[in-house]
């Protein structure tokens, strides 16, 4: 892609990479049910923190997706450290589309209409207008999506994005096969990421 194919279209997810979804759930379990076991950020493995719970105890499974269920949740969750300046710094870049590309929870009632009010809260207007709700990220035709689930599949085997892996407590720890990268946070450097792609 690049400038000869016209603008660079990047994707850019919102729980774990604009939103702190992980340090929430964590905070307001803790406040929930104080006497139960938690898994801190460090030992968070695999994308579904509702599994994660499952596995240390049947019943906590539940528990832990009560919270993000509930009303408030998303609205409420805190902003990645970068995330609002660098989205901002994308937006206005010359021959640059940014869309921030997220999947609703399936019990939706609350995730869709917060996931919008957290965006105009947040990053303004414009950025409503740049919102794809969509569970199946792999029909979204981009240059770029990044993204802080390991692996993202759906109806389409070949997306036309390459992803790039947005650093967070339940991947870290996982070792890219190469040619896939990493973003691991805002502070790194997304820009070349933007410019090595442009000039493929
Ligand atoms: O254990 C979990 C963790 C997250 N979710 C929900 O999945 C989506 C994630 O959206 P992305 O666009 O991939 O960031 C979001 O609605 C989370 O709340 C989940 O269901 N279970
Ligand atoms: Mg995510």
């Amino acid at each position: 892609m690049g400038s000869a194919a016209g603008p660079l279209r990047v994707l850019v997810d919102m729980d774990g990479v604009l939103a702190d979804f992980e340090g929430a759930v964590l905070r307001d379990f803790r406040a929930r049910f104080p006497g139960e076991p938690q898994v801190e950020l460090p030992a968070r493995r695999g994308f579904s923190v509702r599994e994660q719970y499952r596995c240390l105890r049947e019943d906590l499974g539940a528990k832990v997706a009560s919270i993000y269920e509930s009303p408030g949740f998303f609205l409420g969750l805190d902003p990645i450290p970068g995330a609002l300046e660098a989205m901002q710094e994308m937006i206005r870049m010359q021959d640059t589309e940014v869309f921030i590309c997220t999947s609703p929870l399936r019990k939706y009632e609350h995730c869709i209409v917060e996931k919008y009010k957290w965006v105009e809260k947040h990053l303004g207007p414009e950025f409503v207008e740049r919102i794809i709700l969509t569970r199946d990220k792999t029909v979204v035709s981009a240059d770029l999506l990044f993204d802080d689930k390991d692996t993202i599949r759906g109806a389409e085997l070949n997306p036309s994005w390459e992803h790039i892996l947005f650093t967070c407590c339940h991947n870290r720890h996982i070792q890219l096969q190469a040619p896939r990268r990493r973003l691991l946070s805002w502070a790194d450097d997304w820009k070349s990421i933007l410019e090595s792609k442009r000039r493929q």
